[in-house]
């Protein structure tokens, strides 16, 4: 019921155009209705000789009657299957939309092979039932009315004859339904599986190459692909069965009719008129019984699908007052946490425990510490990618889940440790996170994450497309780019989550210097495994095990025997050996 609910909220905004092709189909319906009973009246009429001038007339009836239906048949598959096109339209936007809403915890838990096909796949099942699956219930239960009636007015006794095998076809219409329902899942949910991959291995092609797994893949798509195969055999057999015995009832129908009708004729109970007009209402039954297992199938298929559609439209994204409304905040950059604790959804250990640390606003903190210390994750809880628990962290005061996510992330410049570039061109990219920014503008950002150099070698310059996710810009270049997208906006938080990790240490401190002279007054934490960082910050915080182990300025924290001295001359021996081979 759930799901009705959900179709008619598509279909309301269509409801006249519906309405409109609905009349043509019962109008349709109920010629092709008319059309026996007028045949009936012609053979009824032949015993006694009639004139030429009745026959036309039944001729120009039937002549109408043809024009009708066909005029009818053209608007009801205009004003039907038109509008499941744009309700097709209509989800495909509210899902997209949906999916911006949604929040890095749903991302986590939901394959993006699967969303895919969820929007595309499901999506198709859902127009095919508000078109053709709609379209074909309300012709069927027209002309089951129309015929049953007619034949009752016909002769009742005869048509409660006809109606005797009806138990054998409602047992084998509910055992039916049950069945298709588990097989349609089990399809849907394969398809899923199937599209997943092919993304998968799509985005990973390189890797694939890399370590010769291709041959391994293919067997492994092939399974699937024979799994999905044998799952709609299945659901095939299970038709094969089901629209033969609807027929073979029909058939059975047929044969009382005849065997009872006939007799009725020779006795002169009905007419032979009325004989012919009611086998061919008979008739006229097989196709809406035949077309109840197409329906089912549809219906099925369209519910199953759109279950699945719900379930995304359904999820709400887990931040605390999301609210992704335009609105604007005034913020300074004042970092307060205080017992910060976190873990993953699906992990249950701590990625943070028990943080307490003091940003002030426009000082520079770098972040250093073992792999999978938590350095990426404290980043994260700062735009609200996840919330962490109410009032361990402030920003300037106040709360960070009372401050709309969207109007946070506006004043943050966020460079992540993959960044992500869009297949467009370099200005594009920049631009993303102020599309109002001039060409001057951008140029000088340019400048400043030292991109300049590398641009004078591509030949379209600022407007080089990237490629794919920037397959066509080397790792250096794609940190640079995102480095200039997260600076045009003039963020009074910038976060680099090493940023500079594909950056050789000259070309770090340049930028870093620039950074510094271009925007004054914000606070950057900056993410590091490189040291070299750390002299030119304000403060130094050592991550380990989701704790502060150190903190403090450089200097300070040389001249204690901790870990990040230990780093710190292990790094620089290093950097030693390293000038002296080359
Ligand atoms: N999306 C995630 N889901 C579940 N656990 C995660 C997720 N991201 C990180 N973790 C876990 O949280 C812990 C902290 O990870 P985090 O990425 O913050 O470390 P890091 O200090 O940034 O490491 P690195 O220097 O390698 O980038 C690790 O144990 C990691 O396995």
């Amino acid at each position: 019921m759930e799901h009705v609910r959900t179709f008619i909220h598509y279909m309301k905004p269509y409801r006249r155009e519906i309405l409109l092709g609905t009349v043509a189909l019962l109008l349709t319906d109920l010629v092709g209705l008319v059309i026996p009973w007028l045949i009936k009246q012609v053979i009824d009429l032949l015993p006694n000789d009639p004139a030429q001038s009745v026959l036309m007339q039944y001729a120009g009836w039937l002549l109408l009657a043809a024009l009708v239906q066909g005029l009818a048949r053209y608007g009801w598959r205009r004003h039907l299957f038109g509008p499941s096109r744009k309700m097709e339209v209509d989800i495909f936007n509210h899902l997209f939309q949906h999916f911006l809403t949604l929040d890095r915890r749903f991302y986590q838990k939901h394959e993006i092979g699967d969303l895919m096909s969820r929007a595309t796949n499901d999506l198709r099942a859902v127009k095919d039932f508000l078109g053709l699956g709609l379209l074909v219930v309300l012709d069927a239960v027209v002309v089951i009315i129309g015929c049953f009636s007619l034949m009752i007015y016909i002769n009742p006794k005869l048509t409660l004859y006809v109606l005797m095998p009806l138990p054998i076809i409602s047992v084998l219409f509910f055992t039916f339904i049950r069945a298709i329902s588990i097989r349609h899942q089990s399809i849907q949910e394969n398809l899923s599986r199937i599209t997943s991959m092919v993304q998968e291995n799509l985005v990973g092609i390189r890797v694939l190459h890399a370590f010769v797994q291709e041959k391994n893949e293919i067997r492994r798509f092939d399974r699937l692909n024979r799994d999905h195969i044998d799952k709609n055999m299945s659901l095939a057999k299970m038709f094969g069965l089901f629209t033969p015995s609807l027929v073979f009832v029909i058939g059975i129908a047929a044969m009382i009719t005849l065997w009872i009708g006939g007799k009725q004729v020779i006795d002169g109970t009905i007419t032979l008129g009325s004989f012919v007009a009611f086998n061919s209402y008979l008739m006229m039954l097989s196709w809406p019984m035949m077309a109840i297992g197409y329906v089912i199938n549809l219906w099925q298929k369209g519910v199953t699908a759109m279950r699945r559609i719900q379930h995304i439209l359904d999820a709400q994204s887990s931040l605390i007052k999301a609210d992704t409304e335009e609105r604007e905040a005034d913020i300074r950059g004042d970092l307060e946490i205080t017992g910060l604790t976190f873990s993953y959804p699906n992990n249950e250990a701590k990625a943070l425990d028990g943080i307490d640390l003091n940003i002030e606003a426009g000082t520079s903190v770098a972040f250093i510490g073992m792999i999978g210390a938590g350095k990426s994750t404290l980043m994260q809880l700062i735009p609200r990618m996840y919330d962490a628990l109410p009032g361990s962290l402030l920003l300037d005061g106040k709360p960070l889940c009372d401050i709309p996510a969207t109007a946070l992330r506006r004043h943050i410049g966020y460079v992540e440790q993959e960044p992500f570039l869009f297949s467009t061109t370099i200005r594009n990219n920049i631009a993303l996170a102020r599309p109002e920014a001039t060409d001057e503008e951008i140029e000088a950002m340019v400048r400043c994450v030292h991109l300049t150099p590398d641009l004078e070698r591509f030949p379209q310059g600022l407007d080089t497309v990237v490629g794919e996710r920037g397959v066509s810009v080397s790792g250096g270049q794609k940190q640079r780019i995102a480095l200039a997208r997260a600076l045009i906006r003039k963020p009074r938080i910038l976060i680099l989550d090493d940023a500079f990790s594909s950056l050789d240490v000259e070309t770090e401190s340049i930028i870093l210097k620039n950074i510094r002279s271009s925007i004054t007054g914000t606070t950057t934490l900056i993410v590091t495994h490189r040291l070299s960082l750390a002299r030119q910050v304000d403060r130094v915080v050592v991550l380990g095990d989701g704790k502060i182990l150190e903190e403090g300025a450089h200097e300070r924290l040389m001249q204690q025997d901790g870990v990040y001295r230990r780093i710190y001359t292990n790094q620089a021996l290093a950097r030693e050996m390293e000038i002296l081979l080359q």
